[in-house]
């Protein structure tokens, strides 16, 4: 009799105990990718970027849709693959990513610089490049945001 009075209870508890836990768990692997990605996504900077285009050692990736290239312009000598194509581009043959993306397909030791309007995807695409080996890619944290910005500011002075 009493354990049948506790039951509905003792159940409920169980419930809501199991969806408290499980709340728990999402809420601590989304601090724990947060962590991951903060931790392994090295950014470079506007000058550090332009010194490395300049020495030719890196493959710029512009990982935003074509639409806001057309749109908006690109950093000289960027090669666009949007966000949603990266892992299976980094994936392909280098046949057909020559073939698509008219660019030597980088290996895994190259240097990857990604870059997208703010920072946002061009994170996402490190995680995916470095899941997949490509453990020195790095990301243009300011994008093309800050690039044109920069850019205009130097025209300005006459730089
Ligand atoms: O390009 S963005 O994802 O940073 S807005």
């Amino acid at each position: 009799m009493v354990m049948q009075r506790l039951l509905p209870w003792s159940t409920g508890r169980t419930i809501f105990g199991s969806a408290e836990a499980a709340l728990w768990g999402l809420k601590s692997i989304k601090r724990s990718c947060l962590n991951f990605c903060t931790a392994i996504c090295k950014a470079v900077t506007y000058m550090e970027l332009k010194n490395l285009l300049k020495s030719k050692k890196i493959m710029l990736i512009d990982v935003r849709e074509p639409w806001e290239i057309h749109e908006y312009g690109k950093i000289p000598g960027s090669v666009n693959i949007p966000l949603d194509d990266v892992g299976e581009a980094l994936q392909m043959n280098p046949k057909d990513f020559k073939e698509k993306y008219k660019e030597i397909k980088p290996s895994k030791s190259d240097s990857l610089v990604f870059s997208c309007l703010a920072g946002v995807r061009s994170k996402k695409a490190v995680v995916t490049a470095i899941s997949l080996g490509f453990n020195s890619a790095q990301h243009y944290a300011g994008g093309w945001k800050e690039w044109a910005t920069y850019e205009l500011s130097e025209k300005k002075q006459g730089n």
